[in-house]
């Protein structure tokens, strides 16, 4: 499932974020790319430990941590320190699947790669072209959201984006463990996450409330990898 998470950055922390990225030196992106997905990768990216993408890495994470419906949505264990792409000039990056396996330089962690995320850094009109395509079983989407905000989809996924033909888009992206491994697990408990936020507001002391909160927790523990 691919799930949107609006609002991850204000568009304060956007402006700051990209002035730093704008001013920085970026490098062919097939410096973090496998061996299948870097025949088909035609993109820039920042060095993973330039000190403006660490520092605004840092950043990004912190705000995740902040975010109710990431935390939610993600149940995140580990997250790779983020990584930043621009594409333009007809930059693209062909279908692939993301590696299962990444090392974290910084710590020599390795982690699983369950969700990837991209956080767009550019508004949609100042660029064409550019959509994230992610296939999923119920059929093909397109993405192309406001900056600061990002989508979460399944690492599984097969995905391209879609060539940039005007201005550029700049975006971080990034992977994580989940504490639930299994997306069809994770979205159930989503689901009943939601829905027990709903009912505490739409009629707050339900009698219910204890038992579904229990049900999502019991699961929880059955679920979760710690
Ligand atoms: O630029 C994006 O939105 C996705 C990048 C991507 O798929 C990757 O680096 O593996
Ligand atoms: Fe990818």
């Amino acid at each position: 499932m691919l799930i949107p998470i609006p609002d991850v950055l204000t568009q304060d922390e956007v402006r700051e974020f990209r002035e730093a990225l704008d001013a920085s030196q970026w490098v062919d992106g097939k410096v973090t790319a496998g061996y299948q997905s870097a025949q088909v990768k035609n993109n820039m990216q920042m060095p993973e430990n330039h000190p403006v993408a660490v520092e605004i890495g840092q950043r990004i994470l912190q705000a995740l941590q902040n975010n109710p419906v990431f935390v939610a949505a993600a149940l995140p264990k580990k997250i790779f320190p983020p990584l930043f792409n621009k594409y333009a000039g007809g930059h693209s990056f062909g279908n692939h699947v993301d590696n299962s396996i990444r090392r974290i330089n910084a710590t020599g962690e390795h982690i699983r790669t369950d969700l990837s995320m991209t956080l767009f850094l550019s508004q949609p009109d100042e660029y064409e072209g550019g959509e994230l395509v992610v296939e999923d079983t119920y059929g093909s989407h397109s993405v192309k959201l406001p900056a600061g905000h990002a989508i979460l989809y399944p690492s599984t996924s097969l995905h391209h984006v879609r060539p940039v033909t005007r201005g550029a888009r700049v975006s971080s992206f990034f992977w994580m463990q989940s504490m639930v491994r299994d997306d069809v697990k994770r979205n159930l408990l989503l689901t009943l996450d939601v829905s027990i936020q709903k009912l505490t507001q739409d009629v707050p002391n339900h009698s219910s409330l204890v038992d579904l909160t229990g049900v999502y927790h019991n699961l929880l523990r059955q679920w979760a990898e710690i």
